[in-house]
Parts: structure tokens; sequence; C-alpha cells
């Protein structure tokens, strides 16, 4: 399978994606608002994909100068017309991610599989700005995308059995397998485990312990291979508290309630590694 795959965003995971598609083989174009974002991503990617081989012994993998080429970076989002696959990874705020629907909607044909990658949002009401909600499925890549092997898929409420079928496809073509469950905001992953690293920031509130104690005993004492705050740190503690708010909103629960120390972190621009502090400094 060759496809022409748009990548919106081009932040963590909209790079990991991009590279991804890339090395599959697959012709890719990468949108973002700055052109400062996007040569950001364009020279991130081209050093992973220069020392991919160092990290994936295993692998035959096609050398930079091969995969560089089918990669486009771009503001312009009319070059996803004729797109047969749109991957989209702006932030976790959903007026951002309507936005961009919306304007989708109205630039892509109506062949053209929408996978959402988010952490939270209900894919269903992501389908429910299109025109074909059947083309609309929620793929939750993992990070760092090209080094892992399984994505959580969501079906929405409208998504055919064709739509699952071809975004398999797709990500076969880049040696990934989806685990595919329902929607409600959350999906499985992060309604669970967004409970844990804001449980583990209470923790650090409340003086109980040091970040780097709550991490060793989560990865010495239950054998997980990072902590909870060292996984918020690497997803982005902005994206972190954007998915609880989302979480708290939809459920009404206050089990999702953020954490004020995470808040008074994103305040103080302190977004994890993206930004070279969170709970480590990088
Ligand atoms: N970070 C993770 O570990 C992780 C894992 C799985 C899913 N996600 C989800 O993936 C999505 C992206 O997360 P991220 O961590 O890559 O965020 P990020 O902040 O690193 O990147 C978002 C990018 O989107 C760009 N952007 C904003 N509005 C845009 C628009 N209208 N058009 C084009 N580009 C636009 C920004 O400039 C930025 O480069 C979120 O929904 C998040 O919940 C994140």
């Amino acid at each position: 399978m060759s496809v022409k795959v748009g990548v919106i965003g081009a932040g963590v995971m909209g790079s990991g994606v991009a590279q991804s598609a890339a090395q599959a083989g697959h012709e890719v174009v990468v949108v973002d608002l700055q052109a400062e974002v996007l040569e950001k991503s364009k020279a991130s990617i081209y050093q992973n994909v220069r020392f991919a081989g160092f990290y994936q012994k295993d692998k035959q993998l096609e050398p930079v100068d091969v995969v560089m080429p089918r990669l486009t970076f771009t503001t312009d989002y009319s070059l996803l017309a004729d797109a047969d696959i749109i991957v989209e990874n702006v932030p976790e705020v959903w007026e951002i991610k309507r936005d961009c629907y919306v304007k989708m909607n109205e630039i892509c044909n109506e062949e053209t599989v929408f996978l959402v990658n988010t952490s939270c949002i209900s894919i269903t009401k992501i389908g429910s700005l299109m025109k074909r909600p059947d083309k609309v499925i929620g793929v939750h890549f993992m990070n760092p995308v090209p080094m892992k092997p399984t994505v959580e898929s969501i079906k929405g409420w409208h998504t055919s059995e064709e739509t699952i079928q071809f975004t398999n496809d797709f990500l076969g073509s880049m040696e990934k397998k989806a685990i595919m469950v329902n929607d409600l905001p959350g999906f499985v992953s992060n309604r669970l485990s967004h409970l844990l690293m804001n449980e583990a920031a209470y923790v650090v509130q409340d003086q109980v312990a040091d970040p780097k104690s709550v991490d060793d005993i989560f990865k010495e004492c239950f054998g997980h291979k990072m902590g909870p705050l060292e996984t918020a740190d690497l997803i982005g503690l902005d994206t972190v508290v954007q998915s609880l708010d989302i979480l708290y909103e939809s459920y009404q629960d206050p089990k999702f309630r953020v954490c004020p120390l995470l808040r008074k972190m994103v305040e103080a621009g302190l977004h994890g590694r993206k930004s070279g502090q969170g709970f480590y400094s990088y």
C-alpha cells in the first residue's frame, strides 16, 4: 500500500507520524501554522531517520536521502486536497480541533479517511462536524510514534468497516497493530493513565515524595518501564492538563480535577521534555 498522507500539526506526535509514514514509503505532506515549527520538525525527522538504524538493528531501513524526499513541509492546507488519508495531530483543545476539521471538510474530497490522533476527545463528536462521519476514526498513537508498535484505535458511532479496514492496512504498512475500542472520552488508555499521572502530581504537591521517588516505586517495585511523572513529562504537561480538563468536563466527575501543581507548572511554561523542564530537567 502506498498512499498520500496529510499530517496536520508538526509537534511531538505529528513529527513522529510523518516520520513513520515516510519510512513506510508513503508520500507525506506535513502542515503546521508556523514555518519555524515545520523547520524544527524536518530537522528532528532528519536526525531520527539518520540514526534509526542504531535503535532498530533488526530492521532493514532505507537511508535518509531516500526517505526525506517523500516529505513536504508547508503552511498551505490546500496541498491536502487530494490526500487519501489525514492524520490530525493539533493540540488537545476542542476549539482548535473543531476549526481544523471544519476546514478539512471543505478542502478534502469525500473519500478521504480522517485519523483523529487524540488523547481524549470523542471521535463521534468530531464525526458530527464532517460530511462523511463514516470516514472518521480515532487512532491514538503512542509516543514516540516510530518506536511504538501498537496503537489504540477508536470506533466512532458512524465509523464504517471499510474505514477500519483501510486504517488497519495503513497502520500495517508502518508495522503497527491496532487494538480497537469503543468511543467514550479518554477511551481506555487515557481514562486510566491520566488518573495515575494526576494523582502522582498530588503526591508531589502534598510532599509525600519527590518525583524521582514516585517514579522509582513504579519502576523498581511494579516493574513499569517508566514512572507516571516521567510519562507526563514525555507526553507534555500542557497536553496532560488539557486532557484532564476534557475528561472532567465530559464525565462531570471530580476524580478528573487537575492537580493545582500540574496546572501551575504549565502556566509557568514547564511543559515537560519539549520545553526542557517539567518534573525533571532535560
Ligand atoms: N504527546 C503525546 O504523548 C500524545 C500521545 C498520543 C496522542 N496525543 C495527542 O496528539 C495531539 C497532538 O499532541 P502533541 O503532543 O503532538 O502536541 P504538540 O503541542 O507537540 O503539537 C501540536 C502542533 O499542532 C500545531 N497546530 C496548532 N493548531 C494548528 C492548526 N490549526 N493547523 C495545523 N497545525 C496546528 C502546533 O503549532 C503544534 O506544532 C493531541 O490531541 C494529543 O492529545 C499526544
